[in-house]
């Protein structure tokens, strides 16, 4: 046939035939596609659920349904140490895989495109959304001047200042209490707002005032909402349509409230870093250097090898992080470890005895030896971070051209590979009996014979990867542990606690409370994962000692 009989031809079509038949391309090419997928593919041999195989939108249903880690730890259940979690991506649950992946600093891997999605909305990227790895190297370098040995030391007052003004609220509800001093609060609610102003003085220099009025708490809403939005969006197989608009008009109308609540957060964050930069700019270089947070580092950082500091949306996408990172995952922890306690009166009791024997006074708890040599208190946060992890889910990385070998798998490029954290801390081989809050399972026993051995041990910590681990695992690390560790010894020695006897109808518990997939457990705090963890409770009753 000649080109002008097929122009006539195609001519000819109907509008209706030309939909029918594109319809059926479409079709054609998805179905072959899947047959390729699960026939020719690379990884076509490795076990996983049949639609994750054929489809990488099965992470969207996941993703919008806060339940990824929940799903994640479900398939490894059933189809052991290595899923086939997408038609190019693979999830581990081993500490070789752990260590493989993320620790090593030329480990072939760049962390996967979802990151592109997460600080769109800025016009930047954070340094912890930047996926470029020498690019990376040289934004953290800068960034960890502020969460150097001194700088997490001088955050301790910060930490300090704020602990009294959430014991004074505690300590005033136990007055109104009447007679039996038992305050009930909603620990949840509280560790939050918390957290937010130790953030903000850390950040910024002040704090939010979320523990003491109303007009800031709005924040760590907006957050969580935001990033339900861009986690749900960055799961997309066409993310990388969103990047440009995620802060549009448009995006603001077709992604409802979640994608307005992103914008108004990154837009918070900026108001702060603005003000933040006029005050800098008022102070003189004495006073400048006094004040010491993390804008501070930011404002003055230079990278020592280009020379090189921060363009404005920079800035602005590292200020956003530092909120985000350092708030919402220090509340999930310490909500997780108070909502455990008070659920297992043996541990309880042991980690307040511990603090009250080491400590005669709140003045006395400063990071050092003795707060770390409080070894059952450690032992409860680190069982905290285990079971609930504020980061739950997967954190994905694309292997580079040359590809790399995982377990013994040769992996090809292109591949996504990733461990989570809450389905590794629920794997039976590091953890037994992984649904029980046990800080025993970190220290090993006197005995010989007895649980748990020092091997037993060595592998629990193989395995746990709250922070992540390697040059892109939490840079606030020793900050977090800072302050997890001096806010619960502070809180057992200043006050006794205890579960209600009975809940109110609206009242959170935090745990499991129907027969919803994967949330069955009546006493397992459940998180949400948007990324960041959305969850509530626990509601508990504490007394001033
Ligand atoms: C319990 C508390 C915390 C947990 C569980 C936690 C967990 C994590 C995890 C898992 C990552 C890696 C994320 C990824 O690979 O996508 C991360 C990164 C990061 N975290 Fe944390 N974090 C905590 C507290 C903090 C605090 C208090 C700060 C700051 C004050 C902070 C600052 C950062 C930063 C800047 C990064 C990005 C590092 C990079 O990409 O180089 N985190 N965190």
């Amino acid at each position: 046939m000649k080109l002008n009989d097929l122009v006539a031809k195609a001519a000819s079509i109907s509008a209706g035939e030309w939909v029918l038949l594109l319809v059926a391309y479409a079709v054609l090419y998805q179905l072959s596609l899947s047959v390729y997928r699960v026939t020719l593919h690379p990884l076509a041999k490795i076990p996983g659920p049949f639609l994750n195989k054929i489809s990488g939108w099965t992470h969207v249903f996941w993703a919008i349904s806060g339940k990824r880690h929940l799903y994640l730890t479900w398939a490894h259940a059933k189809y052991g140490p290595i899923v086939r979690n997408g038609p190019n991506e693979l999830s581990f649950t081993t500490d070789t895989a752990l260590r493989s992946i993320y620790l090593p600093k030329n480990a072939n891997v760049q962390k996967a495109k979802m990151y592109l999605t997460m600080d769109a909305a800025t016009g930047s990227q954070s340094t912890h959304s930047t996926i470029d790895r020498m690019e990376h190297a040289a934004r953290r370098r800068v960034l960890s001047h502020a969460f150097s040995e001194s700088a997490v030391r001088s955050a301790e007052q910060f930490v300090n200042q704020n602990l009294e003004t959430l014991f004074r609220i505690i300590r005033e509800k136990s007055k109104e209490s009447g007679d039996s001093g038992w305050a009930r609060a909603d620990m949840g609610k509280l560790m939050n707002w918390y957290s937010f102003d130790v953030m903000g003085t850390l950040a910024f220099g002040r704090k939010f005032d979320c523990l003491e009025s109303d007009e800031h708490r709005i924040v760590p809403s907006l957050l969580l909402s935001g990033s339900r939005f861009t986690h749900s969006l960055c799961h997309m197989p066409i993310a990388w349509v969103f990047n440009r608009i995620v802060a549009s008009p448009l995006m603001k109308v077709i992604g409802g409230k979640p994608a307005r609540d992103n914008v108004k957060y990154y837009e918070y964050a900026d108001k702060q870093l603005r003000e933040r930069i006029e005050e800098e700019n008022s102070l003189d270089e004495k006073s400048q250097i006094a004040r010491k947070d993390s804008t501070h580092y930011l404002l003055h950082a230079k990278d020592p090898e280009t020379g090189r500091g921060f363009s404005y949306s920079e800035l602005h996408a590292d200020a956003s992080l530092l909120i985000a990172a350092g708030s919402d995952t220090v509340s999930t922890t310490l909500a997780a470890a108070i909502f455990y306690l008070t659920r297992n009166p043996r541990a309880l009791e042991e980690a307040t005895r511990e603090v009250r024997a080491a400590f005669a006074s709140p003045e006395e708890v400063r990071g050092g030896p003795v707060l770390n040599g409080c070894k059952y208190m450690v032992a409860c946060i680190d069982e905290a971070l285990r079971i609930a992890p504020a980061v739950p889910s997967d954190l994905p990385r694309e292997v580079l051209p040359g590809g790399m070998d995982i377990d013994g798998y040769h992996i090809p490029a292109g591949t996504t590979v990733g461990v989570g954290a809450f389905a590794i801390h629920h794997s039976e081989k590091y953890y037994p009996e992984p649904y029980k809050f046990m800080p025993e399972r970190w220290i090993p026993a006197e005995k010989e014979g007895e649980w748990p051995s020092a091997e037993d041990v060595r592998m629990a910590h193989a395995a746990h990867c709250p922070f992540s681990i390697g040059i892109r695992g939490c840079l606030g690390k020793n900050m977090a542990m800072m302050e997890l560790k001096i806010t619960l010894a502070r809180l057992l020695l200043e006050f006794d606690m205890r579960l209600p006897a009975k809940f109110g109808e609206n009242e959170p518990e935090g745990g499991g409370k129907d027969e919803e997939w994967g949330r069955d457990r009546k006493d397992e705090y459940q998180l949400t994962d948007w990324f960041i963890c959305d969850r509530s409770g626990p509601v508990v009753e504490l007394k001033p000692v």
